[in-house]
């Protein structure tokens, strides 16, 4: 069975959930998440920088990250396991500015999503995961930064209940200490 690229609309502008080309058989199966032809001719001129996974327990949150001045799309899927990937709108002079949308994305239907400039992007791990991410743009460490999971301006609803409750939730410590979108808002949007 051939399952063709497909690219669906999400609530932002320029962000896609992405059905990659997949192609079974008796084997398994082949899997394409990444063509420059077919992504440009559906619109999407990505600029492939830099591959990078992340590997994660049940439970842990990494987010809401995003990369300054050195703005960074980037195109996710999880690999192994489930995730509930959540991005939100920072371009200010967006109808969608602030709000957020949660997509799951899994091992099993293999969707992946295009991350836009200018959002910030987090998931919370529903099962022992490996997460790709194919970047836009190099990482530059002094860039790096991000707003709080659990910020009151963005309100986003995390499946905690999926993890056993709240109580099971593993963050890193720099994810503890981020700043809030208020903040955020005062020292780079004003
Ligand atoms: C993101 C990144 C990190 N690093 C380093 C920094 C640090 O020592 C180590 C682990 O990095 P972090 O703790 O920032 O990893 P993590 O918290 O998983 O960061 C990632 O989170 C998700 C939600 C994203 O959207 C990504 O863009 C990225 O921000 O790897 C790189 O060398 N290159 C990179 O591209």
């Amino acid at each position: 069975m051939i399952q063709k690229f497909e690219f669906c609309k999400t609530d932002f502008e320029g962000a896609y959930l992405i059905k990659p080309f997949c192609a079974t058989d008796i084997r398994g199966a082949f899997i394409k998440d990444y063509s420059k032809e077919v992504f440009e001719a559906n619109g999407l001129e990505h600029n492939l920088a830099e591959v990078f996974y992340t590997v994660s327990h049940k439970g842990v949150i990494r987010a809401l990250h995003f990369q300054r001045v050195h703005e960074q799309a980037k195109l996710v899927r999880c690999i192994k396991g489930k995730v509930f990937d959540v991005i939100v709108d920072l371009r200010p002079d967006s109808p969608t500015f602030k709000k957020w949308q949660g997509f799951y994305l899994s091992e099993e239907n293999m969707n992946e999503l295009y991350v836009p400039e200018h959002f910030a992007h987090g998931y919370l791990v529903l099962e022992p995961s490996v997460v790709s991410y194919k970047c836009g743009e190099k990482f530059y460490g002094e860039y790096d930064d991000g707003i709080m999971y659990n910020d009151p301006d963005f309100g986003v609803e995390w499946p905690f209940d999926e993890i056993g409750g709240i109580e099971n939730l593993i963050l890193a410590d720099k994810d503890k200490n981020l700043q809030s979108f208020k903040e955020f808002e005062e020292k780079y949007l004003k």
